[in-house]
């Protein structure tokens, strides 16, 4: 039996300004900060034993690892972050409030671009000042590869070859792994991994720094999740995360 560890980076500036994020670079919050951590200090609680992690180019998410890490005295680990493991990019809804564009489009629209399957938001254009390529850390993408706004499914098309090739061989490899990513690209793991439908996928949300603790047969698929910390706790952070101003509908 294999285990593996995956959490969403802490509370960011633009989840608590309800701001479409996706690839922006932005910072987390001194609440994110504080969740972090205590995520770190639910991993010592097991113990968890860290030995490698994964995690995306994006700061909110490097950090949390890094608070996490530093709980448990692990600053030294291999750490390995690539852009695959990158929030979904939303496109041209980046930067806009969920509440905005949700009194514009309406909120049944909304929601089929946060959470259907394989609806992509509003593309972005290669002139926007949000292309990937204007940004040094995505140089070396190819054409194919920069992506103009995701839907689930694109970001599943990244995400699951970058956990086959680089996480499953550490996991097999008996390392105790743990990958600090971001709603949208954990929904895509999460999704395959437990074979949950194109319907069922539009009512998960992913909960800020909680550590969802997987146990994988040899073939990785799931005998067990759970959501670490206190039941109630867990579910109020997946319930803002679900309806992030509570005035959507
Ligand atoms: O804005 C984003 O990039 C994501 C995660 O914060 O939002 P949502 O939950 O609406 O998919």
């Amino acid at each position: 039996m294999y285990k593996v560890v995956l959490v969403r980076h802490g509370e960011s500036l633009w989840n608590q300004e309800n701001r479409f994020t996706g690839w922006t670079d932005v910072d987390l919050t001194e609440k994110g900060v504080q969740e972090a951590i205590k995520a770190g200090e639910l991993l010592k609680q097991v113990p968890y034993e860290i030995d490698v992690a994964f995690t995306s180019v994006l700061k909110r998410a490097i950090k949390t690892l890094h608070h996490i890490l530093d709980v448990n005295d692990l600053l030294w680990i291999p750490i390995y972050k690539h852009w695959k493991l990158n929030e979904r990019h939303y496109g041209a809804l980046q930067g806009l409030n969920k509440q905005e564009t949700a009194d514009k489009y309406g909120a049944e629209q909304v929601k089929i671009w946060r959470r259907s399957y394989d609806v992509p938001p509003l593309q972005i254009t290669a002139d926007d000042e949000r292309y990937p390529q204007k940004d040094k850390r995505y140089g070396q993408l190819t054409e194919q590869e920069i992506p103009l706004g995701e839907s689930l499914k694109d970001t599943i098309a990244r995400v699951v070859p970058y956990w086959e090739a680089e996480i499953v061989p550490q996991i097999k490899a008996g390392k105790k792994v743990l990958v600090v990513a971001h709603g949208n690209s954990l929904r895509a793991l999460m999704k395959v991994l437990e074979n949950i439908s194109d319907e069922d996928i539009i009512d998960l949300n992913i909960p800020t720094a909680v550590p969802i603790m997987y146990e994988l047969d040899e073939n990785m698929t799931p005998l067990r999740r759970e959501f670490l910390g206190d039941r109630k706790g867990v579910q109020e952070k997946i319930d803002v995360v679900a309806n992030p101003s509570k005035i959507m509908e």
